[in-house]
């Protein structure tokens, strides 16, 4: 067991490594009459290819001697000991083998063991073809209002840009412009040339521009040219950029590296799931640029010795509108709150929000908005097609995918699924059905998860199964087709997911499936599409032939499970030995890493964002019972808990009552207005009288965290009882 966990390991090594892009090959889409016969007969082309490359990997075959005779119809696939730990790429391979040898294949046959042989490619309703139509936009008589919420006043809004402004017109450093050389960036994009102008002037920017623009070289130049000038005797931390995964943190610390080769900028990456005592050693040095997910930063500014914000001199936010919403609410207060308040702010992503509401907590000063698309769009080389299911087949929806990435997109396909475990299953039951696939999702250790980034990039898997962790911002070089097994949750994971295709200029696919109860989200694309959508029909019998073959697979993937769940609860065992073990080693009893809240405020906000718990363990209890129906239920109960309470979220015209820097577009109006003066009067008096080192610092930084919860007790406010600060009636010990 320890021996696959060391054997991961080399990928942290690799990071730096981890390419963005390097080629600008297009992806020709296959033209509308290849919808039909054409697309068929390339992907058996494409097979037959691919057949020496596809099942060679690192897999290693057992001698077939020593496989027991399956008797029954179902292969008996026996759990091996628990102390032969085997992957799952491995247990799925395994089952393969032996269902071949059932079948009667001979030995030595295995390196053919590809997609077509187990779904039969010489059998006609294969190369039956899906059939492709134009969807027609239809205008309804009371289309849903759309729900206004009060927008920020901005200094100035910029909608085009200079088309002839080059890189070297912007008068940047050589260094750069030697890295832009580097990465054969020859023209800047829309959004670059928009937004790199306004940033060198240390303008506040909010941002927003189509998925696969270049935002991300858009706030990166400019702050490199302004480093160029930094003063260079003492090093501290001038630069903080926020991303909401840590993949995208890896992947913007990439780029910058790239841009910045020439020059002597220091840049960092504070990740969460990467090593902690390395990065803290990095920070202690003040590098000039960070580049951090949220929690990991808190750890850091709470943990790390020397390393503060009180430098800071500009603050990114990429996908600002995630980092601003309710899921990272607490750790962004935090994190605004420790940062110097003389500071340029910009915001970027490619569903920017406008409202005041979220926009409130990061203070802009005189922001400019740079809006070079609606953030409804969509890029425009994306054929976005979907296909229907009726009410009395949602069952169908593991087998339409089956049948999708079989026979029309075998290769550079991600697809997203709602849940972890349905992603978990669909590896397996694509796994066994040959296809070589790999998943993405919270679930998984960092290593794993950068295994199959780095293996989905490199082309080792052919199509990555993944929930919306990877919806946002991930630039994985030649994606092909996005298919969505169930509608997103909200238009703008609907525009992140698909916008993992079709990026910087090229053309790409997405093919989501629809039901009865998502056809709210289906409208609002239609509404806003700019090119026709299509749908897409698979032939039913195709769709029966699949459903059939995933039924005869369902002992297999059980087993297969159940396998897995033994050994996950044996490693969690040892885990907690091997815990226990550090704790008798290195007596550091105590001596737990601070954070802001206490472990059980912490539990308590976690438990608040879940979206329901209920579900989740009904799914658990009746696991074994669950038919595709109900899984796809679950799977659509999730996504409809998420945009309700999206929708409830943007009902409410509550501002985040955080700091004291207030617009005036964040004043309340009215009787509100004289109400909220008068408290606000008494709160002001009494930090006049307050001479303390800490009133001072909440001047200039605002409430901390500790302090918030003081108030909400003090005022016994019932929101603030209800919600946040629910438990704090007890002092807690532990910080
Ligand atoms: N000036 C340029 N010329 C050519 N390619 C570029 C240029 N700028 C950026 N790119 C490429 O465009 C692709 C998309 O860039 P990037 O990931 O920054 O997009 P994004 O707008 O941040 O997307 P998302 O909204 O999905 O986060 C990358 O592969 C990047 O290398």
């Amino acid at each position: 067991m320890a021996a696959s966990r060391e054997s991961k390991m080399p990928i942290f090594s690799d990071l730096g490594l981890i390419k963005t892009i390097e080629e600008n090959d297009d992806i020709p889409l296959s033209e509308d009459s290849s919808d039909s016969g054409d697309e068929a007969v390339s992907v058996k082309q494409r097979r037959l290819n691919r057949k020496n490359v596809l099942f060679n990997n690192s897999f290693q075959f057992e001698d077939g001697n020593t496989l027991p005779e399956p008797k029954v119809n179902v292969v008996n696939y026996k759990p091996k000991g628990l102390s032969k730990v085997s992957s799952l790429d491995d247990k799925i391979l395994e089952v393969r083998k032996q269902k071949l040898k059932k079948n009667g294949k001979l030995e030595g046959e295995e390196e053919d063991m590809s997609v077509e042989e187990d779904i039969d490619s010489s059998e006609d309703e294969d190369l039956k073809m899906d059939t492709v139509k134009e969807k027609k936009k239809k205008r309804k008589r009371g289309e849903e209002e759309e729900v206004q919420s009060e927008k920020v006043q901005f200094s100035e809004s910029i909608d085009t840009y200079d088309e002839k402004l080059t890189f070297q017109e912007m008068n940047l450093s050589r260094p750069l412009l030697k890295g832009l050389s580097s990465m054969e960036f020859v023209k800047p994009t829309p959004i670059q040339a928009a937004c790199i102008p306004i940033a060198l002037l240390g303008r506040d920017i909010c941002a927003c521009a189509v998925t696969g623009s270049g935002k991300t070289v858009a706030f990166m130049l400019p702050i490199l040219e302004r480093l160029m000038y930094r003063p260079k005797a003492t090093a501290s931390t001038r630069v903080l950029i926020l991303v909401p995964t840590r993949e995208l943190a890896v992947q913007v610390h990439t780029v910058a590296r790239k841009l910045a080769q020439h020059s002597n900028v220091d840049i960092c990456l504070a990740a969460g799931g990467l090593d902690i005592k390395s990065q803290e050693a990095m920070l202690r040095l003040g590098p000039d640029i960070v580049i951090a997910t949220p929690g990991r930063l808190i750890d850091h500014l709470h943990n790390s010795v020397n390393f503060t914000l009180n430098s800071i001199e500009i603050l990114v936010l990429d996908e600002a509108d995630r980092m601003l919403d309710e899921y990272f609410a607490e750790q962004m207060k935090e994190i605004i709150r420790l940062c110097a308040r003389q500071r340029q702010t910009m915001l970027f992503s490619a569903t920017m929000t406008e409202t005041v509401q979220e926009l409130v907590a990061v203070s802009l000063k005189d922001p400019v908005k740079v809006f070079v698309n609606q953030s409804t769009e969509v890029a425009l080389g994306l054929r976005q097609e979907f296909i229907r299911i009726r009410p009395n087949r949602e069952g169908d929806r593991e087998a339409i995918v089956a049948a999708l990435v079989s026979r029309n997109f075998c290769d550079k396909c991600i697809v997203f699924i709602q849940t972890k475990v349905q992603a978990h299953r669909m590896h397996i039951l694509l796994g066994l059905l040959g296809i070589n696939v790999g998943e993405l999702h919270g679930n998984l250790s960092q290593a794993q998860r950068l295994e199959t980034l780095k293996k989905f990039k490199e082309g080792l898997i052919d199509v990555m199964l993944a929930t919306d962790l990877a919806s946002r911002g991930l630039d994985i070089e030649g994606v092909k087709t996005v298919i969505n097994f169930t509608m997103p949750n909200t238009i703008k994971h609907y525009i992140h997911r698909v916008g993992r295709t079709a990026r910087a200029g090229k053309s790409g696919r997405s093919v989501t499936l629809v039901g009865e109860k998502e056809r709210r989200i289906l409208k609002e694309v239609v509404k806003q599409a700019k090119t026709p959508l299509k749908t897409r029909i698979i032939p039913q019998d195709v769709i029966t032939k699949f459903r059939n073959r995933i039924a005869e697979l369902e002992e297999d993937i059980k087993a297969i499970q159940s396998e897995q769940r033994e050994e996950s609860q044996m490693r969690a065992v040892e885990n907690k030995m091997q815990k226990a073990q550090n704790l008798l080693d290195s007596n550091t009893e105590g001596q737990q890493r601070g954070w802001f809240q206490s472990y059980k405020e912490r539990k308590m906000e976690k438990a608040k964002l879940r979206l329901s718990e209920r579900d989740a363990k009904e799914v658990k209890k009746t696991r074994k019972k669950l038919t595709a129906e109900d899984r796809v239920n679950f799977e659509l109960t999730k996504s409809q808990l998420y945009s309700i309470r999206a929708a409830k979220k943007s009902h409410r015209a509550k501002p985040l009552k955080i700091f004291s820097e207030q617009t005036e577009s964040d004043k309340p109006s009215g009787k509100k207005k004289k109400k909220r003066k008068q408290t606000k009067k008494l709160g002001y008096e009494e930090e006049l009288a307050d001479v303390q080192t800490s009133a001072v610092k909440k001047f200039r930084a605002g409430p901390s965290y500790k302090e918030r919860k003081e108030a909400a007790e003090k005022k016994g406010n019932k929101s603030h009882s209800k919600g946040n600060f629910k438990s704090f009636g007890r002092k807690k010990k532990n910080k």
